[in-house]
């Protein structure tokens, strides 16, 4: 029984989405302020580390990281609305790259369980 990570191409398919991914995002205009101003050289990484949580492989964030990294994206209005926008823009790529429906509702399902921490609450 392979995980989802590894049905979903493991490493190389998060390589492969980070970029499409993060295009998607910096084009909606309901969440691409959020991420004016961040450091492009990390940005990457960071994405990499994104999905690789939301792929369900293995990474090495806690909630507490989550909480951490997103505050002062709160204290700038982050809400419900754009968490939704961005698992919708998550969707929409991994859709694009020929992922069953039935994986992307589960990536739906992981990325659900860190709202409370992205959001502080
Ligand atoms: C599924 C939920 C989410 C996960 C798993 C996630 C994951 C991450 C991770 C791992 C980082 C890197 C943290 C660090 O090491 O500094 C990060 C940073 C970031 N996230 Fe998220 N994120 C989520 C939702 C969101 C949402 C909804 C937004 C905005 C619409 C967002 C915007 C950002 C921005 C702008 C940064 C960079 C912050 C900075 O460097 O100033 N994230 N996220």
């Amino acid at each position: 029984m392979s995980t989802l990570y590894e049905r979903l191409g493991g490493e190389a398919a998060v390589d492969l989405a980070v970029d499409k991914f993060y295009r998607r995002v910096l084009a909606d205009d309901r969440i691409s302020a959020f991420f004016e101003g961040v450091d492009m050289e990390r940005q990457a990484a960071k994405q990499k580390a994104f999905l690789t949580m939301v792929f369900g492989g293995p990474h090495h964030y806690t909630g507490k990281d989550m909480r951490d990294g997103h505050r002062h994206l709160v204290a700038r209005g982050l809400n419900d609305s754009h968490f939704d926008a961005v698992v919708e823009d998550l969707g929409a790529t991994l859709k694009e790259l020929g992922i069953p429906d039935s994986d992307i509702a589960e990536v739906a399902a992981l990325a659900e369980t860190t709202r409370n921490d992205v959001l502080d609450r």
